[in-house]
Formats: C-alpha cells, structure tokens, sequence
C-alpha cells in the first residue's frame, strides 16, 4: 500500500478547502445577487404609496446598485432608519386612508339608501355599507369593499354589462329596477359617452350633449302647460319650432335661456293678471262695504257683517299690497273670500229670519188694521148715524134745531163776509085742531106731509128744519129779498094748494111766515126774534099769509 507523504496531505486538504471556500462564495454571491434583486422588486412593489416613501425607495435602489459589484452594498445607516420611519408612517397613513375610504362608503351608501332605489338594489347597498363597517382596520377588507362600491357604481352607470345586480331578486323588482336602471344608466351613458364631432367641429361632441334630448321633451312638456300670454306668442312659436329640430349641445344653452326668459314673462304676465284681478276684487269688496256699510245703521246683524267685510278687506288689501308668493297669495284671498261668502250666508240667513219676522209683523199689522178699518168704518157708520139722528127730527126727517144752530153759526160767518143773509119760520095754522079732531097721530101724519111738501117746493140752497112742534124755519145766504120772498110765497101757495082729507072730509091746512133779513150788527137771536115777530103778525092778520120784518 502507497502511504502518502504529509506535505501532500496538507497540500490536497488545503486544495479541498479552496474549492469548499469558492463554493461558498460562489453561493453566497449568488445569495447576495437574489437578495438585491428580491429587495429592488420589493421596493418597486412599495412604490406608490407615498412620496416621501418612493423618495427613500429610490435611494434603496441607487444603493443597491452603486458599486456594480456582487459584494453586498453598503447601505447607510441613516438610509435605513429614515426607510424604517417612512414605512411605518406609511402604514399608519395608509391605515387612516382605509379608514377613511371606508367611511366615505359608508356615507355614500346612507345617502344613496335615501334616494327612491328599487328594492333588490337597496339591499346590495345595505350589504355593503355592513361590510364596510365590518372590515374596519382590513386593507384587504377595504380594498374588497372598494371593489364592491364601484361594481355597485357600474351598475347604476352600465347595469347591462354587469349582468343581473340584484342576484335573486323578484320579476317585479326586476321589472321596477330595471325600469329604474334604463333610466338612469341612459342618462349616465348618455352623460358619460361621447358623440363623434359634429360636422365643421374638430372636437367629438360630448356626451352630455346627449341629454338634450331628455332637455327638448322636458321644455315641450313645459311649453304645452305653460300659459302663454298673446304678447308672448311669437317668442313661444319660435321656442318651439327650435325644441322640434334636433338640438346639439352648442345650442342647448341659448335655448334654455330663451326658455327660462319665456317662463319668467309668463310668470309675471300671471302674476300681473292676479294682481289686477286681486285690486278689482279689492275695488268690488270696497264698493261692497261701502253699501253694507250704508245700510248698517239699524240692524245688528249689518252691523256685525260690516265689521267682518271691514276686516276681510283690509286682510285682502293687505295681501293686495304686500306682494309675496303668488300662490299663496291666490290661496289666501280665496280664503278671505270663503270668509266673506260664510259671513254673507250668515248675514243673509239673519236677514231672511229678520225679514220672515217681520213679514209676520207686517201681516198680523194688517190683519189688525184690517179688522181696525171694519171696526172705525162701522163706528164712522154708526157716528154718521148717530150724528144724522142728533141733527134730524125722527117725525118728518127734517134737520131739527141743533141743525139749525150749527147751520146759522155757519151762516152768520158767511154774513159777516158780507154776504146776505135771510131768515123765514113756518108755523101750521091753528094746528091743535088736528090733534083735538082726528087725533096725535093724525097731527104726526100733517107733520110728515107738511115737511115733505116743503122740501119737494124748497130751491136748492135754502136750508129748511123742524124747529119743534108745528113750527119751521128756512135760511137762505146770497140773493136778493125778493126771490126769497117769492119762494117762501111759492111754499106758501102749494100747501094752500094741496086737497088735504082726513077720513074722507076736505081739510084747509096752510102755513103763516114770518120773513127777516139779517142786519150786520145784530145776533142770531135777534134775527130770530125779529122773523118770529113777523110771524106773530101773520097770524095776527089772519093766517096763511107771510109778513116781512123791516130791515
Ligand atoms: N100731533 C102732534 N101735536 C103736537 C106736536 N107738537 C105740538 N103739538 C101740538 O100742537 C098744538 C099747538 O097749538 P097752539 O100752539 O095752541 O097753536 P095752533 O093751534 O096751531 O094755533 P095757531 O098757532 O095760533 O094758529 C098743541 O096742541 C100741541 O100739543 C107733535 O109733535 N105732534
């Protein structure tokens, strides 16, 4: 067997650790150079999450590669302490910075719960703003969450590439939310897509532009309930015949201040019309009061009435004069005038009750005057009667001697005018015969007859009474004594005349007179004296005959 010497025994060992040691050089470079590179590409994954941060990772990088070597790279202390510091402020910043995006979802998602959202999309946004609260402090829980916030904003955006949002929700719901959706995602696509560049414009034409669609038929909705004023008319037409063409969105604003001008002018044409009609109103309720207020001098109830229009107008007036919302100006005068209608019934009513009250009054006011005039015209009757039988003798139905006194005070008024005054008394000759002959009742008879032949003789204007007994007594005022003579001669003559029988024998009857004139200075009395003298003499002279009193 070959033994080997010792200094070839130290000479191969060495030989084996030489190779051992570049081994692991060899392997440590290769350790080394997997380190720098993981470290670049963690400090590239770090990036952009802070600046600050990047800043130092930059540095890191720079570092790493200075020397171009495969030693290690010498990183500065300082370097590593500020990296250090920076991460975790980063962590900190980044940890707030979920906090507060979590946040955000969480009051994005209560206000979006506000809004009138169908059903199945309530519940997604009630799932997520649970979620939410749940992964507080979680990166991947908030990064999932902002996920799920912006397929839920996709949705409302595009539901149509987002398949269906609502998972198992019902057909009405679907129907309601995809109603919803079509809606809304139309208008944000509209919104959010842009149009190619009309022609002569380099720019495509934005997608808002697009709404202007929904803008024309809002505006031609607004045309048609609008009410247009004549002076307006024009300015409508042409609105119109605008919002018929397909508007771009150049034109869009123009339209709608031309729109917004017309709306404006209509509003004040209207409230121009209200507040004339409200000053006519004013006007008409002035005139109103003026007459309630004209006749509310003797009824309460007017009086009440007035107070409440007094009130009602002011109110009215004040509105008038105030301005303010139109609306609720319009609503208040009506209420004012619903006052002024309720008081008017009231007024009316109390009126009608006052009226049938009185109405009753007045007719049991003219039953009573009714039976009042029956009542004074039967008691006028019965006076008349009364006053006919006072100054009538009941025998011959000849004015009797209170007749013949009120009718000589009467004359002898005529008499001291100047007029001429005549007086003549009658007497039957040797009446008692009569009586003693044929009896009382005969004598009655010869009255009756005497007193009807007279009157029958007598001219109109000479007054003839019964002075009593067998004894008349005529007046006469105006004429001349000798007429009057004559026609008591004429009296005289057709008694004489009549063939008076009593029991079928012929009978003389006649009358004596005695005739007078009344004189200025003298009294009825006298006058009378005179006359009766007169008569004295007749009969004194033989009867049936007349004797003038000198004057
Ligand atoms: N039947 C009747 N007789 C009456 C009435 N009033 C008076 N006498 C009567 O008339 C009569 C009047 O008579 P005298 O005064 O004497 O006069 P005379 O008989 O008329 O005679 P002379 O006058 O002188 O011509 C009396 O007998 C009375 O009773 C009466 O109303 N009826």
């Amino acid at each position: 067997m070959v033994t080997r010497n010792e200094p070839d025994r130290w000479r191969d060992k060495y030989l084996a650790l030489l190779e051992q040691q570049e081994a692991s050089e060899q392997q440590v470079q290769n350790i080394q150079t997997r380190l720098r590179r993981a470290l670049m590409m963690v400090s590239l994954l770090a990036e952009g999450q802070d600046d600050q941060l990047d800043t130092r990772l930059r540095q890191l990088r720079d570092s790493l590669r200075l020397d171009g070597s495969d030693t290690v790279p010498l990183l500065p202390d300082t370097l590593l302490e500020q990296l250090e510091q920076q991460i975790r402020q980063s962590g900190e910043q980044s940890e707030q910075q979920h906090q507060q995006l979590l946040d955000f979802i969480d009051r994005a998602c209560e206000q979006l719960l506000q809004a009138p959202l169908p059903a199945a999309l309530k519940r997604q946004l009630k799932g997520i703003r649970k979620r939410a609260r749940q992964w507080q402090g979680d990166a991947n829980g908030c990064r999932q969450q902002l996920k799920d916030w912006v397929r839920f904003s996709c949705q409302l955006v595009r539901p149509e590439q987002e398949g269906d949002v609502a998972g198992n929700q019902s057909s009405n719901e679907q129907a309601d939310q995809n109603g919803w959706l079509e809606q809304a995602s139309g208008w944000f696509g509209r919104w959010l897509t842009p149009r190619p560049a009309p022609a002569g414009h380099s720019q495509p034409e934005p997608g808002f532009s697009r709404i202007a669609r929904d803008v024309t038929a809002t505006l031609q909705g607004l045309m048609q309930r609008l009410i247009i004023p004549g002076h307006q008319q024009q300015q409508a037409n042409q609105l119109n015949q605008r919002l018929q063409q397909d508007l771009n969105w150049y034109e869009l604003v123009p339209v709608l201040e031309q729109a917004s001008a017309l709306v404006f002018a209509c509003i004040e044409h209207g409230q121009q019309g209200m507040e004339h009609f409200l000053q006519s109103l004013d006007q008409h309720l002035q005139r109103l009061q003026g007459l309630v207020a004209d006749s509310s001098h003797n009824s309460e109830s007017r009086v009440q009435f007035s107070l409440v229009l007094n009130e009602r107008v002011e109110d009215i007036r004040s509105l008038v004069t105030g301005g303010g919302d139109l609306a609720l100006m319009g609503a208040r005068v009506q209420q004012q005038l619903q006052q002024i209608l309720l008081a008017m019934n009231d007024f009316s009513e109390q009126e009608q009750q006052r009226e049938q009250y009185w109405a009753g009054q007045v007719a049991q006011m003219q039953e009573r005057l009714q039976s009042l005039e029956q009542e004074s015209g039967r008691i006028r009757q019965q006076l008349a009667r009364q006053r006919h039988q006072a100054l009538h003798d009941a025998l011959t139905g000849l004015p009797n001697r209170a007749a013949w006194q009120e009718r000589l005070r009467r004359d002898w008024y005529q008499l001291q005018q100047g007029h001429p005054l005549r007086m003549a008394i009658a007497d039957i000759d040797h009446f008692k015969r009569f009586n003693d002959t044929w009896g009382h009742q005969t004598g009655d008879r010869v009255l009756q007859l005497v007193a009807r032949t007279l009157r029958q003789q007598l001219a109109d204007g000479t007054f003839l009474c019964r002075l009593g007994g067998e004894e008349f007594a005529l007046l006469r005022v105006g004429g001349d004594s000798a007429g009057f003579t004559e026609a008591i001669e004429q009296l005289r003559a057709a008694i004489e005349a009549v063939p008076w029988h009593f029991q079928g024998q012929r009978v003389s009857l006649t009358l004596s007179f005695g005739i007078a004139r009344a004189r200025p200075d003298e009294q009825p009395q006298q006058l009378f004296q005179r006359a009766d003298d007169a008569l004295y003499q007749a009969k004194a002279n033989g009867r049936n005959r007349l004797m003038v009193a000198p004057d």
